[in-house]
């Protein structure tokens, strides 16, 4: 279990963005968190992902309370989560090609030798050709380029993924076609998932529940 209990975060101590916030997602579950932009949805999917650490609350995994965020987190308990944010751009090096964009994580957790077919067969799962996968990121599409990052995220076999708007740049097809990966994914691992965005059909639609914003905040 995924649980956010009473956490406040941001960049100003003394101006938190989040306040108070809590929100549970259960073993295979996917929750979708709504809520107008700029009202601190990122910030918190951050804190959960354990990308940003809070200045108060707590964050327990499957119970147990996380400690250290960043790189100070517990190789375990970091890559028990896959994340992928809106803007492929901002989160692929440009350097790379997409084959060394999937397989970054698993070089940063000191995995070398990756099976090419292990590649091949992600790089097919979220509909990337082979022809692709040499290129680097200025050479492809966001939609293709988002695609790579999905797979990075998934590279790992996380137990929870973190989607946060991840389909807000995408057209109707490309965005079918990375939840339906999302949901295959799931299907097959029992991971839980936290969506976050501001499409109420989309989440409704995709999602076990979802919650609002304006609800997060316990006291
Ligand atoms: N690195 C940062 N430094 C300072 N302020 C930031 C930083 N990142 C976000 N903020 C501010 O924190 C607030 C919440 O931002 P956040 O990205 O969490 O909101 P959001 O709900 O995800 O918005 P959107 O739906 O537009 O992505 C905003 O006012 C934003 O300007």
């Amino acid at each position: 279990m995924l649980e956010l209990r009473a956490i406040t975060a941001g960049y100003d101590r003394n101006a938190p963005v989040v306040r108070d916030a809590s929100l549970t997602v259960e073993p295979g579950e996917a929750v979708g968190l709504l809520g107008p932009s700029g009202c601190g949805k990122s910030t918190l999917a951050r804190v959960a992902a354990l990308l940003h650490r809070p200045y108060s609350g707590a964050l327990l995994l499957d119970g147990a309370p996380v400690r250290r965020w960043r790189h100070r987190a517990p190789r375990t308990q970091r890559t028990a989560f896959g994340v992928v944010f809106q803007q492929p751009r901002l989160s692929a090096d440009p350097r790379l090609s997409l084959t060394d964009l999937i397989t970054e994580p698993l070089r940063a957790t000191g995995r070398r030798d990756t099976p090419p077919e292990q590649v091949t067969e992600l790089a097919t799962a979220v509909g990337l050709t082979p022809d692709l996968l040499s290129r680097r990121p200025h050479e492809v599409s966001d939609g293709q380029l988002q695609r790579a990052c999905l797979a990075r995220a998934l590279v790992l076999r996380p137990r929870w993924l973190i989607c946060d708007e991840m389909t807000a740049m995408l057209d109707a097809s490309t965005t079918a076609a990375l939840v339906t990966v999302v949901e295959d994914y799931r299907r097959t691992t029992g991971a839980g998932l936290l969506a976050v965005g501001h499409d109420h059909t989309l989440l409704h639609r995709w999602c076990d529940r979802t919650v609002h914003w304006n609800t997060l905040a316990v006291g």
